[in-house]
């Protein structure tokens, strides 16, 4: 019996995806696009087996109103509003109008743009500016880095009880453990005051690059 996880060769990941994540065709284009648009960035997608997590979780938890920090060229957001019940809403909060356009055409393209508000701006801001009271499902922080407790402050008190915040690379692929650069070091200190945040039971996971998964109580 093995007690910590297995180092994810390329092979093994690719046999991860094809066993329960396989990116459908308008998923797999998104992909390949933004590889192409963005070469660069396309890092900052979530990785399939994520897409999938959060398509899973969104329908585990039933969630019909959702909100996702970080939207980019639409990965993380289509799994999302994938996962969504019929009537479910999903706000999306970025920065870039370049990056959403592309994410606006696979929503069309996948059926799902009816359900997303996309709203571009400083997320601290358009955080403000949602209804003060806990009516959140689902929340996914996937924004800068040294944003995050300003997110979590902000989302905390908007998700109901029982509700779900994920969030992603809180690993910052290790550099958590001796962090030099100041992102890394936000992502360090943010792990530390979530773990002292009486108002949430959480876990931390070492998918992709590490995700935390709250749930308010
Ligand atoms: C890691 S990417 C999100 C990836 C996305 N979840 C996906 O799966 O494709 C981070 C995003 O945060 C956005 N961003 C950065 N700073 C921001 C800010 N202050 N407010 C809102 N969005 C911001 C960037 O424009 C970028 O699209």
């Amino acid at each position: 019996m093995t007690t910590k996880p297995l180092v994810l060769t390329d092979e093994l990941h690719q046999y991860v995806i094809a066993h329960g994540s396989s990116p459908d065709p308008v998923a797999q284009d998104l992909i390949e696009e933004t590889l192409t648009l963005l070469p660069e960035k396309a890092g900052m997608q979530v990785a399939p087996e994520q897409a999938g997590f959060l398509t899973f979780l969104a329908r585990l938890t039933g969630a019909r109103q959702a909100l996702e920090v970080g939207t980019f060229t639409g990965m993380s957001s289509l799994a999302i509003a994938r996962g969504l019940a019929p009537d479910g809403h999903l706000t999306c909060l970025d920065i870039s109008t370049e990056f959403t356009s592309v994410a606006q055409r696979y929503w069309a393209r996948a059926g799902v743009a009816d359900r997303i508000d996309l709203r571009i701006g400083p997320a601290a801001e358009s955080l403000r500016a949602l209804p003060d009271e806990p009516y959140l499902d689902l929340v996914f922080i996937d924004a800068d880095k040294p944003g995050y407790p300003v997110y979590w402050a902000e989302t905390v008190p908007r998700v109901r009880a029982g509700g779900l915040i994920v969030v992603d690379n809180v690993l910052r692929g290790g550099r958590v453990l001796d962090p030099k650069a100041e992102a890394d070091q936000a992502i360090a200190d943010f792990n530390e005051e979530v773990l002292r945040d009486n108002r949430v039971d959480l876990v931390m996971l070492p998918v992709a690059d590490g995700l935390t998964l709250a749930r308010k109580r």
